[in-house]
């Protein structure tokens, strides 16, 4: 069977859990990590198809600094899991940056974590930085910036973070790679007349029922929080497949159109997630007033806005804020996230880029709204 939402994908994000990354526990998986890095460079070249952009979010960092340390069962103090994702974490970027360098690719380690990705500034930060890294041909390795949450290391779910990745990207589809063929309607460790899962909607509510927690000891998040990252990536119009990440060429095949492990299509196209997302989540904190010419550009052609091009600011607004944009008559001819705040907003009106740097004394980027970050208003 091919399935051609893989196939079709340009950006994706793997992510990969710590069972796995970690042989259960008992190492880095060396063998494993190598095999993930030769598929990777293979997507990022477009062998034998399309060039593509890969995202990597990787756990094991707990796991593997429990065996540098020495330690042989979990620690309920957080400080220690703390500790140990310290120590695990130099392993893990050490063991993908050889791995993905003896594939002739670069890598790069970010660390986030998910109050980053819920204060707008930094959400745009990572964007920019993760997106220039995707342009550079580099692949970024993700984790959980573990020593500065805690919450989320009790939990220890990066299927989370890896929806939010796909988010903030803007991704066409997540794989989660894990020790299971896919979602069964049970787990299948506890009931061997569980049935496999195909194909499902993303965010059918049925599918909540049939997952359960980790199977292992080493893995945290189990099926459940697979299902809601699926849910979540859903969201900004990515589908996911959850596959096992043993299978021989599991990421070349996939984007070569083969149906392995269970695909959870996304029901809202990309664009049209997007313009809800900016719809449903975010409030007008200001806006700029723009000239004929900008106003043609961003309106008639799609571009972004430049600031050459405004003639007025609105408002008391900060980087990541959504603004509009608005014609010299007052009319909304669309709203997205600033660039830069109302104060350097008015600094930059009629100002070409090369002057920024003198202006301001950095350049956060040429443009007042991104196109990416920025949705039309209906005419
Ligand atoms: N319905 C289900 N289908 C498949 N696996 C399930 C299901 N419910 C629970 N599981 C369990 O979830 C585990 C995978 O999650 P987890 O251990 O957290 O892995 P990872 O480290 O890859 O995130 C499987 O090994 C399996 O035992
Ligand atoms: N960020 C931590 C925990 C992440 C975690 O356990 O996630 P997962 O194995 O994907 O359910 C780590 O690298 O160990």
């Amino acid at each position: 069977m091919v399935s051609s939402v893989l196939r079709d994908a340009r950006r994706i994000v793997v992510k990969v859990g710590s069972s796995l990354v970690t042989n259960e526990g008992r190492g880095l998986d060396e063998t494993a990590i190598g095999e993930w890095s030769r598929q990777l460079a293979a997507l990022v070249r477009g062998d034998g198809g399309v060039p593509r952009e890969v995202v990597m979010v990787s756990s094991g960092a707990i796991a593997e600094g429990m065996k540098r340390l020495g330690w042989t069962t979990r620690p309920n103090e957080v400080h220690e899991l703390q500790a140990a994702a310290a120590v695990g974490q130099m392993g893990l970027a050490q063991m993908y940056e050889t791995k993905l360098r003896e594939q002739g690719m670069g890598s790069a380690q970010v660390l986030l974590t998910h109050a980053d990705l819920a204060d707008r500034e930094r959400y745009l930060n990572a964007r920019s930085t993760l997106l220039t890294l995707l342009r550079l041909g580099v692949v970024p390795v993700i984790n959980e910036n573990d020593t500065v949450v805690n919450d989320e290391i009790k939990f220890g779910d990066n299927d989370t973070l890896g929806a939010l990745v796909a988010n903030l990207v803007e991704a066409d589809a997540l794989i989660i790679l894990t020790d299971q063929k896919g979602l069964y309607t049970a787990d299948p460790r506890r009931d061997a007349s569980a049935q496999f899962v195909h194909e499902a909607k993303a965010g059918d509510p049925a599918l909540e029922a049939m997952a359960g927690g980790a199977g292992s000891s080493i893995g945290k998040g189990g099926m459940i929080t697979k299902i809601l990252a699926a849910k979540r990536a859903a969201g900004s119009g990515a589908s996911t497949v959850i596959a096992w990440g043993r299978e021989s060429d599991v990421l070349v095949r996939l984007v070569q159109g083969e149906a392995l492990g269970t695909l959870l299509v996304a029901q809202t196209q990309k664009k049209q997630a997007r313009k809800q997302w900016m719809a449903d989540h975010l409030q007008l904190r200001g806006s700029v007033v723009v000239d004929a010419g900008a106003a043609a550009k961003v309106r008639d052609e799609g571009k972004s806005l430049l600031p050459i091009g405004m003639t007025a600011v609105e408002g008391d607004f900060s980087r990541g804020d959504v603004i509009a944009v608005r014609d010299a008559s007052g009319t909304e001819i669309a709203r997205g996230l600033a660039n830069y705040a109302a104060a350097e907003a008015r600094m930059l009106c009629r100002k070409p880029s090369t002057e920024f740097e003198k202006l301001l004394g950095y350049v956060a980027e040429p443009e007042m709204v991104h196109r990416d970050n920025m949705v039309l208003a209906a005419s």
